[in-house]
């Protein structure tokens, strides 16, 4: 029994609109030291929590969390498309164990999956098909979203799950931190868009989906000459919050609302819900030493990009 932590943000605009190359290097090697640490812990099993961006979860039926039973990536951006190696027995071991605890996540025998969960697995460990995954899904897009609190009590109960396994298990939690590109919302969509939100847009047609591509790329480019277009980031929220999980400080989140959590950091930075369930999985198996924090707020990405490990001390 043994397990390793990394946390990642992840971005769609990377290779489409880049920071300078010294903030590209720098990152590069953040997360080439990572993967080595990774290939060095030989994880037999990833258990990846991301959120999705109305590419596989959708109004028709929003679950606040849902573990995937089978899941394809469908290689928005120009990530990574194809089947995760979901092990389909064990992922349900996982579902039974996590309702038993009193988490009541929904399951999904054909789930759909974004660059959320492409991205970590192609940069963490080289491509979305080398090991085992269990996907984790937390709404942090569409509203209503899961609280901090059942974020954390969900981590834990797929901690305990993890902890029983005989595996060595990289936990993964993707996404964050303070950003807000321009993803839809319900409450102001067209007739059009909110057709899609509510699961027409699970099948996009080529150029639609092309143009809502070109939308967040023209959206980064605007938010480099002028960081008052968007949402501004928030840096000094960001590494507080880093400080906060790698003290194994969780629950003090819990009274953190969303919409404070959005008036602080961005919309998006709900994502970091999937941070909480990560770290919280592995305070199941003890105390734990956080490293190797990475973080640089990169308007090219519209994003606070953060990265961190974390281990049991020993
Ligand atoms: O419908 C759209 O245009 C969705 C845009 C989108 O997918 C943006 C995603 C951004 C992130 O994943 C992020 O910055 O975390
Ligand atoms: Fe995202």
């Amino acid at each position: 029994m043994s397990v390793y932590l990394h946390c990642l943000s992840h971005t769609p605009l990377i290779g489409h609109v880049d920071p300078a190359p010294a903030v590209l290097a720098e990152v590069d090697a953040s997360i080439a030291a990572a993967r080595e640490r990774i290939a060095r812990f030989d994880p037999e099993l990833v258990i990846l929590f991301s959120p999705d961006h109305y590419n596989g979860f959708f109004y028709d039926i929003m679950p606040s969390f849902c573990i995937g039973m089978a899941a394809r990536a469908i290689g928005d951006f120009g990530s990574a498309a194809g089947e995760l190696p979901v092990p389909r027995a064990l992922a349900e071991d996982c579902a039974r164990s996590v309702l038993a605890q009193g988490i009541d996540a929904a399951v999904s025998y054909r789930m759909q999956v974004d660059h959320g969960f492409a991205q970590p697995l192609e940069f963490l460990m080289g491509g979305i098909d080398r090991v085992p995954v269990i996907p984790v899904f937390i709404n942090s897009v569409a509203v209503p979203l899961p609280g901090f609190q059942r974020a954390r009590l969900l981590g834990e109960a797929i901690g305990r799950f993890a902890r029983s396994l005989d595996k060595r298990v990289l936990l993964i939690g993707s996404g964050g931190l303070s950003h807000q590109p321009p993803v839809p919302e319900l409450a102001t969509a067209n007739e059009h868009l909110a057709d899609r939100l509510k699961g027409s847009g699970r099948d996009l047609p080529v150029e639609e989906r092309e143009a809502r591509t070109q939308r967040v790329i023209a959206a980064a480019r605007a938010f480099v000459d002028d960081q008052h277009s968007l949402y501004p980031l928030n840096p000094d929220w960001d590494r507080q919050f880093m400080a906060t999980l790698a003290e194994g400080r969780l629950a003090e989140l819990d009274g953190l609302g969303n919409e404070e959590l959005s008036a602080l950091a961005g919309k998006s930075a709900n994502e970091v819900k999937t941070w909480v369930a990560a770290f919280a999985a592995l305070s199941a198996y003890g105390p734990y030493g956080a490293d190797h924090g990475y973080y640089r707020a990169i308007p090219e990405w519209i994003a606070g990009f953060g990265s961190i490990s974390a281990a049991p001390l020993r």
